[in-house]
């Protein structure tokens, strides 16, 4: 895939090194590395959807601290309202902007882009991140996990890539731990969050054949102190597998909670890294920022 995107992102000319996990840092002239944290985004516009709370409010205070203009896309219109006047006293009016928005219709997720590009001018960086954790209303929990990626996915690209005669940009979609170390607990959840990883590696693939100047990655935490995790015992949210919430709390104390600033900050390095296309970013206690190795053809 060529150079060329934006959103502090080019191409992926080192998509295979990053499949297999393998990252190069960003170089100075000097060829020291820069630390991504404080390369600027100055000029670049991001979309965050689940954007109020948890891991989305994350890292919307660290695109807006890297100077970029977010839009903050969530269907919680108190959040969304206190995270808004939360977001101007700190960083000043103008930089962010609430869109209520379920993304799970897909019309109101149209016009979110739309309001985003028609307010802020363009569009560079979009993190497909509003999840649910509802076994008992499992095909909700498949729209807005997984279908509302894919639809955000295209969205973004009709928004950013060359096909469309747009600049470039780059596309994160938040994924699982969950993936990787299953749970009795929550079977669908786990489904969505395998599905978004394969989903993700096909459309990296795509838009490197393709010179869509759009780099597309994934992101899999491990368990992170928000809202979400706290539902773990809640009959509501898990349904009959509620039964298997001690197993689920013990993976919790082996494993350890993860808080999310550091998830942003794996976020700002999927952003602002131009060597990474269809990487699979694990975050845990204990290795930290790590990728996940890729070996397509082991079986
Ligand atoms: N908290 C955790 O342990 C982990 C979370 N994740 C994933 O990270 C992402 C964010 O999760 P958290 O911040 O933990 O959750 P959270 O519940 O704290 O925040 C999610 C946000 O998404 C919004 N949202 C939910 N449904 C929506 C919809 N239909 N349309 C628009 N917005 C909607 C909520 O209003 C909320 O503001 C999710 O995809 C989740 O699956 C991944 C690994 C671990
Ligand atoms: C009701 C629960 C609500 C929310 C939590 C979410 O379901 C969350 O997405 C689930 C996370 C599950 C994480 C599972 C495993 C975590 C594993 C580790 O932290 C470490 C394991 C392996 C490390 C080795 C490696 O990186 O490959």
């Amino acid at each position: 895939m060529k150079k060329g995107g934006g959103g502090g992102g080019g191409g992926g000319g080192e998509k295979q090194r990053a499949q297999r996990g393998v990252r190069s840092d960003p170089q100075r002239e000097d060829g020291s590395a820069t630390p991504v944290s404080i390369m600027s985004l100055a000029g670049k516009v991001a979309l965050v959807t689940g954007g109020a709370q948890g891991i989305g409010r994350a890292a919307v205070q660290s695109l807006l601290k890297s100077s970029a203009k977010v839009a903050v896309v969530d269907l919680n219109k108190t959040v969304g309202e206190q995270c808004q006047n939360q977001l101007d006293a700190e960083f000043g009016e103008g930089r962010s902007t609430f869109i209520q928005c379920d993304v799970t219709h897909g019309d109101a997720l149209r016009d979110a882009f739309q309001r985003t590009v028609d307010q802020f001018g363009r569009l560079d960086i979009v993190i497909n991140n509003a999840g649910i954790n509802n076994e008992k209303n499992w095909e909700k929990t498949i729209q807005v996990n997984l279908t509302s990626v894919i639809k955000g996915t295209y969205l973004a690209l009709e928004h950013m890539s060359k096909e469309y005669g747009k600049e470039g940009g780059t596309i994160i979609n938040v994924s699982s731990m969950a993936a990787f170390l299953h749970s009795p607990h929550q079977p669908v959840y786990t489904a969505t969050k395998h599905g978004v990883i394969g989903f993700t590696r096909a459309m990296a693939d795509a838009a490197a054949q393709d010179d869509y100047g759009v780099r597309i990655n994934v992101l899999c935490p491990a368990f992170v102190d928000t809202p979400l995790l706290h539902t773990v015992e809640d009959e509501d949210n898990m349904g009959k597998f509620v039964k298997f919430k001690d197993d689920f709390k013990q993976s919790m104390n082996k494993f350890g909670v993860l808080q999310p600033p550091l998830i942003a900050e794996g976020m700002m390095r999927l952003i602002l890294d131009p060597s990474l296309n269809g990487a699979v970013m694990k975050i845990t206690c204990a290795k930290g920022i790590h990728f996940h190795t890729y070996e397509p053809m082991s079986a």
